[in-house]
């Protein structure tokens, strides 16, 4: 599993400029998608070949909740508890507070590398002043710029060489991975002895790598596939604050390593706001998706009632209108049988790939009926198109004008390749490259 990098500090340090800085992409633009955290906290980066998860612990923090050392006292434990390796984010500008001071006490007893970054230190008058920082007693402070760029090689090439190294993948490429992800209580576990319990079980669970995964292999009409986390999904003796602290978490980390993700919704709930946080980071992480509503044996049914939750669902998650959705129930067993033949569906277009030819013909033709709208008094002009990629299926499209196509256009190419191609549950990848290197 890649190891896991959190930021933590209080509000203000500067954690999301050193978030972008180091995932080093421009802000995620998800404005117009509803569901889809605005300022992405998670993401995988690569540095020198090696690839590891960021998390920005500021995104955690329950929108309400006006107290601040309770908010740090949260990131940090889940800081302490899910992350390989902290970045602890102090304000140069400000100085030393309280807040940092008991984050610092915490972070002391952690048995995990933690490295103190005075964050603001945008010239040789802020390093001065950090130097104050030494007085929470560390070896070392990295004094940064994040907004700059300034100290930022420097402090990552340190966190580098005592970051654990990937365990290892597992990613067998002819087995289907399946992530169960949902809110507590959805039933995810009843889903998962469901599917065990229906398939052989063909290997014991074996434990996972360093965090205490669970993966548990199968197979379904001799074809071979792996339930992840099952012990994070039937994991016992979780207090209940913790669950409802770390579901969401819990769910990141299956989806990152799944082909296709189960999401589960509860059809006696409805849809909430943690179920659109989980479904937008499947979609943000480029997974197969199904929406699976659970305890359907619970409804009053009427003839409407499954097309009002059709459209609850498609209301709710309009970056997902290309996701199955099935009705189950997993305590009854009803058309859970169903399942995995359509988790085969979505794998065989997340994995697919279509020709050269067939994609220009149907890109050229969306261009032409419909003409990319001009970028700063300039033509849009589009060259080629190409497939490099799947899982998800991944378009370079080649452009006079890569920074200047707007996202409902390229919502509107993407949707002309699903008309032509299909792609039935499977997010697609559309960049724009320009033929002078530039890229977005
Ligand atoms: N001068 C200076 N300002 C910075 C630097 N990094 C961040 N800032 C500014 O500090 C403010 C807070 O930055 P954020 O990245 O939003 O801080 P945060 O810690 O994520 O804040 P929360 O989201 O509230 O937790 C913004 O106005 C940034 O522009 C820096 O290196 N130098
Ligand atoms: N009526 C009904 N109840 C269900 C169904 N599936 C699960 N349940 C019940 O819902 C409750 C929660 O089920 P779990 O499978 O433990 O849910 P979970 O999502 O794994 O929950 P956490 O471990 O808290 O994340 C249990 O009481 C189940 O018996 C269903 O299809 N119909």
């Amino acid at each position: 599993m890649k190891p896991i990098i959190a930021i933590v500090g209080r509000p203000n340090v500067g954690k999301s400029t050193l978030f972008n800085r180091l995932v080093g992409r421009r802000k995620a633009m998800v404005d117009d998608m509803p569901g889809v955290t605005r300022d992405r906290n998670y993401a995988e980066v690569t540095r020198f070949d090696r690839p590891f998860i960021l998390v920005d612990t500021g995104g955690f923090e329950p929108e309400t909740n006006d107290r601040l050392l309770q908010q740090m006292r949260e990131q940090s434990r889940f800081a302490m508890d899910e992350a390989d390796l902290i970045l602890l984010v102090l304000d140069a500008r400000s100085g030393l507070t309280p807040a940092d001071e008991d984050v610092v006490e915490m972070l002391r007893r952690v048995d995990k590398p933690v490295f103190f970054v005075v964050n603001k230190v945008d010239g040789d008058r802020q390093e001065n002043a950090a130097g104050d920082f030494y007085s929470i007693g560390v070896d070392r402070l990295y004094t940064v710029s994040a907004e700059h760029n300034r100290g930022i090689g420097d402090l990552m090439d340190d966190v580098m060489e005592v970051l654990p190294v990937d365990a290892g993948k597992d990613e067998a490429s002819d087995v289907t991975r399946i992530a169960v992800v949902g809110r507590p209580n959805v039933g995810k576990s009843t889903l998962v002895n469901r599917l065990l319990g229906y398939e052989r079980v063909v290997a014991n669970p074996t434990a996972g790598t360093t965090r205490d995964a669970v993966d548990t292999r199968f197979l379904c009409n001799k074809k071979p596939y792996v339930l992840i986390d099952t012990a994070g999904i039937r994991r016992k003796g979780k207090t209940v604050e913790k669950v409802e602290k770390y579901s969401v978490m819990d769910a990141l980390r299956s989806i990152e390593r799944a082909d296709v993700v189960l999401i589960v919704l509860s059809a006696e709930d409805g849809v909430t706001e943690q179920d659109s946080k989980i479904a937008g980071y499947a979609y943000e992480a480029g997974r197969g998706c199904i929406f699976v509503v659970n305890k359907w044996d619970t409804l009053e049914k009427d003839n409407s009632s499954m097309g009002k939750f059709v459209e609850e669902i498609r209301r709710s998650f309009k970056y997902l209108p290309f996701a199955p959705i099935l009705f189950i129930s997993a305590k009854t067993g009803q058309r859970t049988g169903k399942i995995i033949a359509e988790v085969d569906l979505v794998m065989e277009q997340f994995s697919r790939r279509v020709t050269t030819s067939e994609l220009n013909r149907v890109f050229s033709k969306a261009v032409e009926e419909h003409h990319a709208p001009m970028d700063g008094g300039r033509r849009v002009k589009f060259y080629f198109a190409t497939q490099v990629g799947t899982k998800p299926p991944s378009f370079v499209i080649f452009t006079n004008r890569p920074e200047g196509i707007h996202f409902s256009y390229e919502r509107y190419l993407m949707n002309s390749f699903r008309e032509a191609f299909g792609f039935n549950g499977t997010p697609l990848h559309l960049m724009f490259r320009g033929r002078d290197r530039k890229e977005r």
